[in-house]
């Protein structure tokens, strides 16, 4: 609901410096060089019929609209009651497109006026995010062609080699803080969408604004348009990126570099988020990059850092210390970036707790099977997972995922293969056999069709008891006797946006391995005792903006302490270094933005 309480954002809207809130219920002014149609034109500024009458008269609106002035609160009601209709007319339709028809209307809003929007989101972040997000998202991104009616964000392609130094001034914001790129080449577990993979910087940025207050005014959602090597959508008379094969190689690395290049030279201090880049280019751009610029990758680094917190979490709900996370048995299924990211930064606690690796017990499969030291070709990225063959009773190279889980009797069976119902009932029943009292279940693949199992399957096939998680929502399941079977969701929007707000309120130069894990700490530490013996390792999606003010004030202290802030705005490095702890959550709490129609000014 509507909450009023909130404090409000004096400054945002300029586009110039995040200036502190005020507590007052007065926004402050906005600069507005537009007048007349243009302005109920441009979503930023747009109030609709909610223009004050003398608002109206400045502004060269008088007659643009009927008389009546309806409040910010009556919209929002309104806004409220046309979604619950369509709600109740779909009821029984098939949930694809009433999922869409929910994106439409959300969407016409957001093309329409961005405050109501935004407002709308953060208040009803649990209903909306399955829709602006994962799973809605991708099947956004599958239908973009032909759903396309605007534009929103922007397109580099193969064919602007050489213009985008220029091209990134056609920009009309000054200030960017954070980007988020794609090239479309790995969409959820939908593989290569193409150009049709903007869908997810648009949605990613939509969760920066809403879990973090990231200023939606300075946001950049880019789509990298190398080719696409999906046949059907090369076919497609509708499809609307580049009909070619996707660039490899230095062809490829060279138009990234270019785009690189172009964003920092106008943008200094902006923060990219690299996206659903298939697994090399994922790995090869983040270690280009990641000392250069201020850039993470969210498939490898937010998804590492949100895996370990719930396994975390599930060593805590067997009721052992933490330090016992050395020995729990992981069998993660999923060597890409997500899985070979999740291993790494597995590893790197385990070598912090124990002084080294050694006792480590995690096992990787792709979709060869496990993977040995046997493998031929092995991945170097996945060289430090591999096992030796036939060290556990028999399992040798290629042992299929039953296969491990009844020999290992792993703790936590983690599932970032993109591929749906890969956990079969046989293997769920397996999972009864774990050494674990609570054996933990992470079907974090991404859309629900890609979930690795369901969570009714979950509870129903490995027991009542264990911990469930997956990357996409599930209803709680209803065990029966008033028993309920938690879902946790296990999904990067837990820390990206802690991670980027954190980054940018510090000012950092680059994101370093201690503001990721200090990231991951704080989400580990969030939930208390009782809730993760109850099986809860996330807190609800409701207050995402809590978390994010906790996670963005570890990030930004490590980064204080690592020595790579330099400050951001009128609070430079030697105040930041100053502040408590709990003085940085409210400093970072303070520079969320917040939706509300500030009076608008004009100015020739
Ligand atoms: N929940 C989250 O926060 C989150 C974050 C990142 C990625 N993901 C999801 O994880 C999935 C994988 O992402 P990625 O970037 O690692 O993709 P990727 O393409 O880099 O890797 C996929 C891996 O799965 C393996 N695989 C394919 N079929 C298999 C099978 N039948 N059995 C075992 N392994 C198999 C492949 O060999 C590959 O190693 C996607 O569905 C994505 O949506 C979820
Ligand atoms: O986009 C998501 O929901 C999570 C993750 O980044 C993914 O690629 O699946
Ligand atoms: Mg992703």
């Amino acid at each position: 609901m509507l909450n009023l309480a909130r404090r409000i954002s004096s400054s945002s809207r300029f586009g110039g410096g995040s200036r502190r809130w005020l507590s007052a219920s007065i926004p402050g002014p906005c600069i507005i060089h537009k007048r007349g149609a243009d302005v109920l034109h441009d979503p930023w500024f747009n109030k609709d019929t909610g223009f004050p009458l003398t608002e109206r008269d400045r502004l060269g609106l008088r007659g643009l609209l009927p008389p009546r002035v309806i409040s910010f609160e009556q919209q929002y009601a309104r806004f409220m009651d046309s979604y619950q209709s369509l709600e109740k007319n779909t009821r029984g339709q098939p949930e694809g497109s009433v999922s869409l028809a929910k994106w439409r209307i959300l969407n016409r809003l957001h093309d329409r006026n961005e405050t109501l929007y935004y407002r709308v989101l953060i208040d009803n972040i649990k209903n909306f995010a399955p829709i602006i997000y994962t799973p809605t998202v991708g099947l956004v991104c599958q239908n973009y062609s032909g759903l396309f009616r605007r534009p929103r964000g922007m397109y580099f392609s193969a064919k602007d080699k050489g213009e985008m130094m220029s091209m990134i001034y056609n920009w009309p914001a000054q200030k960017v803080d954070m980007i988020v790129l794609t090239d479309g080449s790995r969409i959820l577990g939908l593989g290569d969408l193409g150009v049709q993979g903007i869908g997810i910087p648009i949605g990613k940025l939509d969760m920066y604004v809403a879990a973090a207050g990231i200023n939606p005014q300075r946001i950049l959602p880019v789509m990298l348009d190398v080719g696409t090597n999906n046949q059907k959508l090369l076919k497609d008379p509708l499809y609307l990126g580049l009909r070619q094969p996707r660039l490899e190689g230095e062809e490829y690395l060279e138009i990234v570099d270019e785009f690189m290049e172009a964003v920092y030279t106008r943008w200094p201090k902006a923060i990219v988020q690299f996206e659903d880049f298939q697994m090399k280019w994922a790995f090869e751009t983040l270690q280009r990059y990641r000392k250069r610029f201020c850039m993470f990758n969210d498939d490898i680094q937010g998804t590492a850092g949100v895996a370990l917190a719930g396994l975390l979490g599930t060593v805590r709900a067997q009721g052992l210390p933490l330090t016992d996370f050395v020995k729990q048995k992981i069998v993660v299924v999923g060597a890409g970036s997500a899985g070979l990211g999740v291993l790494a930064q597995a590893v790197q606690a385990v070598t912090r707790m124990a002084g080294n690796s050694d006792a480590a017990q995690f096992y990787l499969l792709d979709k060869d099977g496990l993977v040995t030291k046997a493998r031929k070709n092995l991945d170097p990225a996945a060289a430090p997972f591999a096992r030796n063959p036939g060290e556990i009773d028999g399992l040798g190279e290629g042992a299929t995922i039953l296969e491990v889980v009844k020999k290992v009797k792993p703790h936590a069976l983690v599932g970032l293969s993109g591929v749906g119902g890969i956990f079969s009932e046989e293997i769920l029943k397996a999972m009864r056999d774990s050494d674990s009292p609570k054996p933990s279940i992470f079907a974090m693949s991404n859309p629900t069709m890609n979930a690795e199992c369901t969570a009714a399957d979950a509870f129903k096939h490995a027991g009542e008891n264990i911990v469930f998680a997956s990357g996409s929502p599930f209803p709680n399941v209803d065990l029966g006797n008033g028993k309920v079977g938690h879902v946790n969701q296990a999904n990067n929007m837990y820390l990206f946006p802690g991670i980027g707000l954190g980054t940018l309120v510090s000012g950092a130069r680059f994101i370093s391995d201690g503001m990721l894990q200090a990231a991951a700490e704080c989400l580990a530490s969030y939930m208390t005792d009782e809730e993760v013996q109850g099986g809860i390792l996330y807190p609800s999606i409701d207050c995402i903006r809590d978390i994010t003010a906790e996670v963005g004030a570890a990030v930004l202290r490590a980064a204080v302490s690592e020595g790579v802030a330099e400050g951001h705005g009128d609070v430079d490095q030697k105040e930041l270094t100053h502040m408590s702890k709990e003085e940085t959550v409210e400093h970072v709490r303070k520079n969320m933005w917040f939706p509300v129609y500030s009076p608008l000014v004009h100015e020739k």
